[in-house]
């Protein structure tokens, strides 16, 4: 069960800039997809990728996250560090409130999602774009074994995790990424530009 958190309003967010959230199953391919549209942006002062708090060590595999102590986290949430904050897979994860510096500049800013803590985002962020990977169930599993980052025991309960379907009320885009990483990259990298050059 995830709790999430909205720890400050949109009120706080002057409401220009974008944040997108990138959800789906472990696996699916979220860090990989934000790396390579990184990559493609690489340089460009009005796109920020979050570097997310999470009470899960340092680890040379997958995103790179400022790890802390729970007790650490609990005091960040309670002192207002958090825009969001929510957690999952035994974990808690944040995204920090200087995403609303960003965001108040009218900037795009992209985060690694929960598909559970979408209301609290929602809440958070007054342009929100979510972004919905997906891929097939087979090569989920194919992925998080080669990833090895996780037990095989966590790999199995991290698939065996059931989510409710998104809100119709979401701004969601979809993205198939059970084929090859540009493809789904590319598509990506193209909704970006298209938040970037909104005005
Ligand atoms: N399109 C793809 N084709 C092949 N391997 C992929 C693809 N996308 C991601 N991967 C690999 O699958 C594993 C899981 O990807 P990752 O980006 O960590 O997923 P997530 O962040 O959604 O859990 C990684 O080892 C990554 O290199
Ligand atoms: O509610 P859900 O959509 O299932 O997501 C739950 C959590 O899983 C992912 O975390 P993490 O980065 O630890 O795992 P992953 O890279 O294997 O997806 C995602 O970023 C969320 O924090």
């Amino acid at each position: 069960m995830t709790q999430a958190v909205t720890e400050r309003s949109a009120g706080t967010d002057t409401v220009s800039g974008t944040l997108v959230a990138v959800v789906g199953p472990s696996g699916v391919g979220k860090d990989s997809l934000m790396d390579f549209a990184r990559l493609h942006f690489a340089g460009r002062s009005d796109l920020h990728f979050v570097r997310r708090v999470i009470t899960r060590p340092r680890d040379a595999v997958g995103e790179d996250h400022e790890p802390v102590t729970l007790d650490r986290f609990e005091a960040l949430s309670q002192a207002g560090a958090f825009a969001v904050s929510w957690r999952a897979h035994g974990l808690g994860y944040g995204i920090p409130a200087d995403v609303y510096q960003s965001l108040g500049r009218g900037d795009v800013v992209i985060a690694n999602g929960s598909r559970s803590a979408l209301e609290a985002f929602r809440s958070a962020f007054a342009n929100l774009v979510v972004v919905n990977v997906t891929a097939r169930p087979e090569v989920l599993a194919k992925r998080l074994a080669a990833r090895g980052r996780e037990t095989a025991a966590d790999i199995e309960a991290r698939l065996a995790r059931a989510t409710e379907p998104l809100s119709p009320d979401l701004h969601v885009v979809e993205i198939d990424n059970s084929g090859e990483l540009d493809a789904a990259g590319r598509t990506l990298v193209d909704l970006i530009e298209s938040l970037l050059h909104k005005d």
